[in-house]
């Protein structure tokens, strides 16, 4: 057998605002009982197909914080290493946090608003730096630099802070021979699976992330990928 080196990736559970269909972004807001559901049913599947893990990585963000402690409290490993990073985060929204999606949709129409979702160039209208909005007024973004401090974010900006972070630190882990579990959210999640899979911009274009289901990824011993798939019921996936 070829060795298998493993890695998880799973969006966080319903968040409040996913529950409101609100532009989230960078919004810190709470699971929805639903989503804590949802993250104690992935930590069931997981724990069931017996995976352990060595490191985990998350966000800045509670509601992938909190999906990551309840998978592991499911797994009995909530002692495991957690790092946690601002370029795990969503993709920041911009003007467009806190606005009701199907609201907005009907504002300025539906073909904009997908682009503005799910295209991977075009950026959502940006915020003002006195916005409260804003990160920089923010004390966990205290050690950004003005340059990592964003007022709205395409996938291809996305995808710029994502990567590094899975060059530098995540993927010498993986190498390292470390079992990795990664909880995030859809979009810094497309941002991986872009680059994992090496899909063109028409792809990813229609890719979404379901909340709450392992994705796993498996490589090959020079770390490339040789499959991936969502674990647990096909249903309720698509
Ligand atoms: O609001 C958000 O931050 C994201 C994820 O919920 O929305 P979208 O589905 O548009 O990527």
């Amino acid at each position: 057998m070829m060795a298998v080196t493993k890695l998880v990736l799973i969006r966080h559970g319903e968040s409040q605002w996913n529950h409101e269909n609100r532009f989230t972004g960078w919004t810190d807001v709470e699971l929805s009982a639903k989503g804590r559901t949802e993250s104690k049913i992935a930590g069931k599947i997981l724990k069931s197909a017996g995976y352990k893990f060595d490191v985990a990585y998350t966000s800045v963000l509670k509601r992938a914080i909190n999906t990551l402690w309840y998978i592991l409290t499911e797994l009995d490993q909530v002692w495991l290493p957690v790092e946690k990073s601002w370029r795990l985060n969503e993709r920041h929204y911009g003007a467009l946090q806190g606005l009701n999606k199907a609201k907005t949709a009907a504002k300025y129409g539906d073909e904009l608003v997908k682009q503005w979702r799910r295209s991977l160039a075009i950026i959502p209208p940006a915020l003002t730096i006195d916005d409260q909005r804003f990160p920089g007024h923010d004390i966990r973004y205290a050690k950004l630099t003005a340059n990592e401090l964003p007022t709205t974010e395409s996938l291809a900006l996305t995808i710029d802070r994502v990567l590094p972070y899975w060059k530098e630190n995540i993927l010498p882990r993986m190498k390292n021979g470390e079992r990795v579990i990664i909880t995030a959210h859809g979009n810094s999640i497309r941002a991986m699976v872009k680059f994992l899979d090496n899909l063109s911009e028409e792809v990813i274009t229609e890719l979404n992330i379901p909340t709450g289901i392992p994705l796993v990824y498996e490589f090959d011993k020079n770390i490339q990928v040789i499959n991936h798939y969502y674990l647990g019921n096909a249903d309720e996936i698509a």
